[in-house]
């Protein structure tokens, strides 16, 4: 090398080994050399052992952020959702269910009635654009006929039986569950009403409005989506690790849920071992992630125990007082780049868990090992999210809380906060607003393209030659002093707009 050279950034290993715990902010890698263009740069990854995703990206499993809707936009732009398990087990199981009998991202929320009875306020959810009637009454059965919100209002005596008003379907009205949004868009300009409904084995399973057809058709263009070799699309489940989560395990299995993640803020326990353990022998063919792990002790034990993934993460959170309430934690750019070390060479993908607000967190968290990135805080307050928005100052708000928040365990996770010697609730986590974000549908597909951006100028087509660069110390990197952080930010301007895309 020539002299006065030598020193151009550090490689990875030397700049993580030296006692600082840092995070995303606090680091910058240096660029390299490009001679690929942006799409050629390829995202593929894998969610744990054996799942693999075209987006590498995953909903974190918080009561708001994942339920169906979440989970069912993430599978179609190719990245995946966990359903957290803040409910009860045969609700969460609905949600798995819900997720897997659908095949496009809309927003619904189908009203089904029997023949017998009567309408009274459905109609005051501007997004139900019909009752559906149908022989058992429930969804899952044959549909007899429908009632539209103007045939409601148009009423005289709003106390008849819906058998006595509603009206026959036409046939063309109901396809296969299993119709893309081109075929349903195709569908709509052949029938009168501006819905049709979803069909499978005879059975009634939703309802998809024109309007949202058209919110869909709007977005980018979505990829390939995480489908599973049945055809459906793949989620993923919280759990927890004590005796009654084995029944909500079976319920999951049984509605077909592809991976579970144990979800607890210190994964390296007796408990969470024993729970893998169980798994292993009794659902051998489903993926089961562990965590959270933020060394390389920790991971080794979950990696002995035979995990098929890792996340990685303990205080990074948005909403996480963990550190401050316990002491106990890692920056996470370290927490990522140690776990992941020994993660690659046992051939286990790594979950980066937290902390990030921007599309270059998610670049450092691959580049640094991860194989996937979990959001929280970036998708909240999204379109698909969980809740209601609310009105504040002319803006759309809606609420994004911390699992270990007071309000969240007082709604059901209690009885992993009062053990059974502990007689304390200790809040981990706060309850907060975050703005409206619009539709992950647009998010993502934004998101991924600039991350992909970042891979061309680091000289990456992939995550594995990311981690090639990595591992064989090619990539550099350096720390940020406070100024070189503030000189990396927007600086210098009175007033400005910041708008990503
Ligand atoms: N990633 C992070 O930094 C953090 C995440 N969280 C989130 O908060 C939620 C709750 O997390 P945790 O409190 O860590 O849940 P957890 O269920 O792992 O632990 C709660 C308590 O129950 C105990 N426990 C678990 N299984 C047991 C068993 N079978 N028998 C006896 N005791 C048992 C644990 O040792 C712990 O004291 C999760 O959603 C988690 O993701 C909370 C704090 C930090
Ligand atoms: O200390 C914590 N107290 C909590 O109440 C809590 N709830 C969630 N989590 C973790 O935070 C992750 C989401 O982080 P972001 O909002 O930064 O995306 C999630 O994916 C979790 O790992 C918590 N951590
Ligand atoms: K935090």
């Amino acid at each position: 090398m020539t002299a006065g050279f030598e020193y151009d950034g550090y490689a990875a290993d030397k700049l993580f080994n030296q006692g600082f715990s840092f995070t995303y902010d606090d680091v910058i890698f240096l660029p390299h050399y490009i001679d690929f263009p942006t799409d050629a740069v390829s995202l593929s990854t894998r969610l744990s052992r054996n799942i693999t995703l075209s987006v590498p990206c995953v909903s974190s499993p918080m009561d708001t952020v994942t339920e169906s809707y979440m989970a069912s936009a993430m599978a179609a732009v190719g990245a995946i959702g966990i359903i957290h398990s803040n409910l009860t087990p045969s609700q969460q199981a609905q949600m798995v269910r819900s997720v897997k009998s659908r095949r496009v991202p809309v927003l619904s929320n189908p009203v089904v009635k029997s023949r017998d009875s009567r309408i009274f306020d459905e109609f005051d959810d501007g997004s139900v654009p019909c009752v559906l009637v149908t022989e058992s009454g429930n969804a899952d059965s044959k549909l007899m006929g429908y009632v539209t919100k103007a045939d409601w209002f148009g009423l005289d005596d709003k106390e008849m039986k819906l058998v006595d008003y509603m009206r026959t379907t036409d046939s063309k009205m109901v396809v296969p569950w299993s119709y893309d949004l081109g075929q349903i868009d195709e569908q709509l300009k052949q029938v009168e009403t501006d819905f049709v409904v979803l069909e499978k084995d005879g059975g009634v399973v939703d309802v998809v409005s024109k309007a949202e057809v058209d919110r869909v058709k709007g977005c980018p263009k979505i990829g390939k989506g995480t489908v599973g070799p049945d055809g459906k699309w793949m989620v993923g489940a919280a759990i927890g690790t004590r005796q009654s989560d084995k029944e909500r395990l079976e319920l999951l299995v049984k509605s077909g849920v592809n991976a579970v993640v144990l979800d607890s803020s210190q994964g390296n326990s007796i408990y969470q071992i024993e729970m893998i353990r169980h798994i292993k022998q009794t659902y051998p063919e489903l993926d089961v992630i562990g965590g959270n792990v933020v060394t390389m002790n920790q991971a080794q034990n979950l990696i002995k125990a035979e995990v098929d993934g890792l996340r990685v993460g303990m205080g990074s959170g948005s909403i996480c007082t963990t550190q401050e309430v316990c002491a106990v934690g890692r920056g996470q750019a370290t927490a990522v780049y140690k776990v992941s070390t020994v993660a690659s060479q046992n051939g286990i993908p790594v979950i980066a868990d937290g902390g990030i607000k921007n599309s270059g967190h998610i670049v450092k968290a691959l580049v640094l090992g991860a194989s996937t990135v979990m959001m929280g805080n970036f998708l909240a307050g999204s379109t698909e999210t969980p809740g209601v928005y609310e009105s504040q100052n002319g803006c759309l708000i809606k609420k994004y809380r911390g699992m270990g928040s007071l309000e969240a365990m007082t709604k059901g996770s209690d009885q992993r906060y009062l053990g059974d010697t502990a007689k304390l609730k200790i809040a981990q986590g706060v309850v907060g607003m975050v703005a409206d974000k619009g539709s992950i549908l647009k998010i993502l597909p934004y998101t991924m393209q600039a991350v992909k951006q970042g891979f061309q100028d680091l000289g990456a087509y992939s995550l594995l030659s990311a981690h090639d660069l990595l591992r064989s110390r090619t990539l550099r990197l350096e720390v940020r002093t406070g100024a070189a952080q503030a000189e990396g930010g927007v600086h210098g301007l009175v007033s400005y707009e910041k708008k990503a895309f």
